[in-house]
């Protein structure tokens, strides 16, 4: 039996500019986690996501391909994961075999709605993970965010695979975004052995610490939110309103990179800074653009937490999901929680992820 997990993410900062080649974000790992077991069998195998689908999902093998007695549209991250692992797998000359593979996920409501918290991401990560374990590949942290990052791309295009690399590196990372036309390229022509010996173009993965005195606190809208559509929704602006696109994008570059020097100085004040002036940017963009990034939920609860004394802003793409707080230790998060709460904000407990390998 193998077992493995990977864990959901927040951004702090970067989001929307990251989507560009080899613009920077800073995300952190949270500690809930999606968990997949692969138990071996004998003739045939089954996937199971407990969240997704509760029957057994039964699969045969054509050659080397998977087939389905039943629809798998829903297991799609699921089931690319494998294809890359196993394409790798037969590269190394490794036999195939049969096995059950179950998922198990904490990063949805208990009534199924997600926290926006990229599960999409922490599928594909727990899965190559524990694959790569049960044919026992011996996957480094940046070989597991490479296979991640190729079968994520496979289904959802237009993603600029943060989420992947929190969840494979775990803890606090600076990302700058690999160019995603190189990889689709080198997909359809090179071998994954071959893909993953290379440094991809413009990719930089580095850990960063936060400093002791500072914490996080999330709250949750209730509301999912398509991350896709907004991407989409933006890449219009990109060739509409192309001087305004342009100075979001060197804003966001300057701001991050001084978010990363605060990490990397143990400056929070400088970190409180940059945190909150990315909202600024946001607001910028969301304005220029006409996209909803930040909703009225999302706006009470930055507005409640800054008059309480914190730094807040949305994470991600907005339109719903969660918002985040990074404040120093005077601020009263039990008051912050209960006003969150008279306003149908639910404070999830949630702590900034182990590091998992250090990048
Ligand atoms: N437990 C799970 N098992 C299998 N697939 C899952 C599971 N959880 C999520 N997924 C896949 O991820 C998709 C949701 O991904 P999506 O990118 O919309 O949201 P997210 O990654 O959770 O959040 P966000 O991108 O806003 O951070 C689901 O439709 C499903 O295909
Ligand atoms: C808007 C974007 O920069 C972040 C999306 O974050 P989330 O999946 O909504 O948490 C898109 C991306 O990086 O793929």
């Amino acid at each position: 039996m193998s077992t493995g997990k990977a864990p959901g993410k927040l951004y702090l900062a970067g989001e929307y500019a990251v989507v560009e080649t080899g613009f920077p974000a800073v995300l952190t790992s949270v500690n809930k986690y999606v968990t997949v077991t692969i138990n071996k069998a004998k003739n045939g195998g089954t996937i199971q996501s407990k969240n997704l689908n509760k029957e057994l999902i039964h699969w045969n093998r054509q050659g080397t391909e998977l087939v389905f007695d039943d629809s798998e549209s829903q297991l799609q991250y699921i089931l690319a994961a494998i294809k890359f692992v196993e394409r790798y797998a037969l590269e190394r000359g490794t036999k195939l075999s049969y096995y059950d593979l179950l998922v198990t996920s904490e990063l949805d409501s208990a009534d199924g709605k997600k926290f926006g918290l990229g599960s999409s991401a922490a599928v594909t990560v727990a899965v190559v993970k524990t694959l790569g374990d049960f044919y026992h590949l011996g996957l480094s942290a940046m070989d597991i965010y490479k296979i991640s990052a190729i079968s994520h791309l496979s289904v959802q295009g237009n993603g600029s695979l943060g989420d992947i690399a929190a969840s494979a590196f775990g803890g606090i990372v600076a990302y700058y975004s690999p160019d995603r036309n190189w990889i689709f390229n080198m997909v359809r022509n090179h071998s994954i052995t071959e893909i993953l010996s290379l440094d991809w173009p413009e990719l930089k993965i580095q850990s960063l610490d936060l400093p002791d005195n500072l914490e996080l606190t999330v709250g949750w809208t209730g509301s999912p939110a398509s991350t896709s559509i907004l991407v989409d929704r933006i890449a219009l602006t990109k060739a509409q309103k192309v001087e305004k696109y342009q100075n979001f994008l060197h804003a966001s570059r300057q701001n991050v990179e001084k978010l990363i020097d605060g990490f990397k100085t143990n400056n929070s004040n400088l970190i409180k800074e940059t945190f909150s002036k990315y909202r600024n940017l946001l607001a910028d963009l969301a304005e220029f653009s006409d996209v909803h990034i930040e909703t009225e939920l999302l706006t009470k609860l930055c507005d409640i937490a800054e008059k309480l004394g914190g730094s807040a802003k949305t994470s991600g793409a907005g339109g719903g999901d969660c918002g985040i707080v990074l404040s120093d230790m005077n601020l009263d998060v039990d008051e912050l929680k209960k006003e969150w709460q008279q306003v149908g904000i639910t404070p999830l407990t949630l702590k900034i992820g182990d590091t998992i390998a250090h990048a």
